[in-house]
């Protein structure tokens, strides 16, 4: 049985982010996700949660500077004091929103920076992260993201999450792995989602172009759907597109 979580930082967008979990409990989810809920109480969440009858199925560490446009800090060398407190506020949140995975932002490489510098930066924050998080009982996931939307994102492809997964060397680190953005990025999504799916944790959905939801682009997601279920994916598949119209009346996509 599939399972779908609301990505309330883009569904609902008519609403105060709070008010989103009690929008998509009444739409049916059992599930949500967002990128972080930091300038709340983790209690607050945790309680809007309980009264919604809602699992939290994943957020993100800290991701910096958001509206400055930063992307996550784990690849910033002068950011590694940061980025290691913020994963044990990300444990906070999570012990008390009951979420087991949580995903890491690789961060965007400043120009002119040394490539090598931000990829042994990243590793090694990893590396300290993936063992806390073990700890905690917590998957780490990193997520590949498309060079399109955000230029200059470290990690674009599932080859690059391979090559730093391999020197991290964690069981404990995951592949987040996003259709709409391995769409652009590479194709070959159903073969790709067999080949990896040991180390996929979590997955998200989005129609290209666009970014709205499946159906409204180029991506077969009832195909996808059908892989999912034929290879036993058992995680959470995040609802995470910008609705074409009113969020409530874009869920014609959800499998009968
Ligand atoms: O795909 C995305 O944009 C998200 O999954 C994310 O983590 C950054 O917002
Ligand atoms: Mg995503």
């Amino acid at each position: 049985m599939l399972r779908f979580s609301a990505n309330l930082s883009m569904l609902y967008p008519q609403h105060a982010f709070l008010d989103r979990f009690a929008a998509a409990a009444a739409d049916g989810f059992k599930g949500v996700e967002y990128v972080g809920a930091y300038d709340y109480p983790a209690t607050q969440i945790a309680d809007v949660l309980r009264e919604n009858g809602l699992t939290q199925a994943l957020f993100n560490l800290p991701v910096g500077d958001w509206v400055a446009g930063e992307r996550g800090i784990a690849c910033l060398p002068e950011r590694r004091d940061e980025f290691r407190s913020s994963v044990d506020q990300a444990i906070g949140y999570a012990y008390e929103t009951g979420c087991k995975q949580v995903n890491c932002l690789a961060g965007i490489a400043p120009s002119g920076a040394d490539r090598d510098e931000l990829e042994t930066t990243l590793v090694s924050n990893l590396q300290f992260a993936a063992a806390r998080f073990a700890d905690a009982g917590i998957k780490l996931l990193l997520e590949p993201i498309n060079t399109k939307d955000m230029p200059g994102y470290l990690i674009n492809t599932t080859d690059h999450y391979e090559a730093i997964a391999a020197r991290v060397g964690s069981d404990n680190l995951y592949l987040q792995y996003d259709f709409y953005h391995m769409q652009i990025m590479q194709g070959d999504l159903i073969r790709t989602l067999e080949r990896l799916q040991p180390r996929i944790a979590h997955v998200q959905i989005a129609d290209n172009p666009g970014r709205h939801e499946p159906g409204t682009g180029e991506i077969n997601y009832a195909n996808i759907f059908t892989a999912l279920s034929r290879l036993g994916y058992a995680g959470w598949i995040g609802a995470e597109y910008r609705p074409s119209g009113d969020t409530s009346s874009s869920f014609g996509w959800v499998p009968e």
